[in-house]
């Protein structure tokens, strides 16, 4: 190459390993990754990159695994100020008899920006750069994720009865529609619509979510089959499993994000995989509170498209996406009875490429390709608990925890350096959540 060949780029990355994603299941060693604004310029071994690119900034990573940022494709950002308000308790009993009476008292604008920065600052610091959120105000974590410089899914909510955020169905799409409007063809923010889940939102209201996904191509998440009980109680109810409920309505397809599916029958994976709906699975959250094991083996052989979710951090209660990729590895060979199913490598890909499958942006997020969005982060793995290394993929899932990431940038913006935040005011932060958590302390001991 002659020195008129040199190309000027933004920001080159020396990484002691690489885990592109695509090609799957390769890790390589002493690549560059050369940064031009928001995309990835260009992926090759170091010693390449000094013949042929110019960079204004060189960031040197010799004892890190350079990888796409993870996608964490469900949760209730906001929620993370009820972290361990109500634990070891069943799913019906955690939301009838403690989280929704708490979001009846507490939920305000300030409650949702609050809650939602300091799950973006958790997501954030272990490795999330893209995160779907089905939350109360979702114009306000819309804002907040934009201002930040995240990439974020955000489900209006749906449902049959009145909360905080709206009097009935009319009033939720209307301002629904609203948000699909503001936020149309935005690079960062993806509004979606979010049918809470199929014993809360009757036929009328899922078949205008379907009618409106139609028009204007918005993706659709639902919480689905988390628990035997609302599989059996559907049943009794309706005479129909709830997936074939959805399926009749033309609910399922490749826009739709079905999310936990412990209960799945063959006719289910059938139905999943030749509508082309996408499964998020999310592990942690069903097994604290019991709901049931998704069959990740019997999903992923049938064809389905499946992705990886924290849920909130009141039933999981973190939001960090590593931990639940071991998670979802460990339990998958549990469920199969055997430890050959989901590797590490597999645990990787649903938590970065898949999750961009589902979002429908595979050609520009989840893996680290020249020409896609500069969605990166890096993993230091000096130290003792990760130590020694002779698979990185294999430690990235178990032997790490979403502390060991150190850097991060969305769209080519630094959000992680050196494992500081770059863009969210930290102390001032923690001092709107002591205040949180004070009031919720005391209105738990009235
Ligand atoms: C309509 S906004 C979202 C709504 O969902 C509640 N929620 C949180 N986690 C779960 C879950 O695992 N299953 C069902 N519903 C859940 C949350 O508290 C909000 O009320
Ligand atoms: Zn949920």
């Amino acid at each position: 190459m002659t020195a008129d060949t040199i190309t000027a780029a933004d920001i080159r990355i020396n990484a002691r390993w690489l885990l592109p994603v695509e090609p799957y299941g390769i890790v390589l060693e002493h690549q560059a990754i050369i940064i031009q604004g928001a995309r990835i310029a260009a992926v090759l071994p170091v010693a390449e990159a000094d013949q042929g690119f110019r960079t204004k900034e060189t960031i040197e990573l010799p004892h890190h695994v350079v990888m796409p940022g993870l996608i964490n494709m469900h949760g209730h950002a906001a929620m993370s100020l009820f972290r361990g308000m109500a634990d070891d308790l069943p799913l019906m009993a955690w939301l009838n008899d403690h989280i929704w009476p708490a979001e009846g008292q507490f939920i305000s604008e300030q409650f949702i920006a609050d809650g939602t920065q300091l799950a973006m600052a958790e997501m954030l610091r272990t490795g999330t750069t893209t995160f779907s959120d089905m939350y109360f105000f979702p114009e306000i974590v819309a804002q907040m994720a934009h201002d930040t410089g995240m990439r974020a899914q955000i489900c209006f909510p749906l449902l049959d009865f009145p909360t905080v955020w709206g009097s009935g169905p009319d009033e939720y799409l209307h301002k629904g529609e609203d948000l699909l409007n503001t936020w149309k063809g935005d690079s960062y923010i993806m509004p979606a619509i979010g049918p809470h889940a199929p014993y809360t939102v009757s036929d009328g209201p899922l078949a205008r979510a379907v009618a409106l996904s139609e028009k204007t191509g918005a993706r659709l998440q639902t919480h689905l089959h988390e628990t035997e009980f609302e599989v059996s109680d559907a049943m009794e109810k309706q005479g129909k499993r709830p997936l074939e409920r959805l399926a009749k309505l033309g609910v399922l397809g490749a826009r739709t994000q079905c999310v936990h599916m412990t209960q799945v029958s063959q006719p289910d994976i059938d139905l999943l995989a030749g509508t082309g709906t996408h499964v998020i699975h999310c592990p942690e959250s069903n097994l604290k509170l019991a709901s049931g094991l998704c069959p990740a083996h019997k999903l992923m052989a049938g064809g389905v498209n499946l992705a990886l979710g924290t849920d909130g951090a009141a039933s999981n209660n973190d939001l960090d996406l590593f931990g639940e990729t071991r998670t979802a590895a460990m339990v998958a060979k549990v469920v199969a009875k055997d430890a050959s199913v989901l590797s590490a490598h597999q645990a990787l890909q649903m938590a970065t490429l898949n999750g961009a499958r589902a979002l429908g942006r595979e050609h520009e997020l989840g893996s680290l390709v020249a020409g896609k969005l500069a969605d990166i982060i890096a993993v230091d793995l000096s130290d003792p608990f990760i130590q020694p290394v002779y698979d990185p993929a294999s430690h990235l899932v178990y032997s790490n925890h979403g502390r060991a990431v150190t850097h991060s940038w969305v769209n080519g913006v630094p959000q992680v350096q050196d494992g500081k935040l770059t863009r969210i005011d930290v102390p001032d932060l923690m001092l709107r959540v002591d205040g949180w958590a004070r009031q919720i302390r005391e209105r738990q001991a009235d």
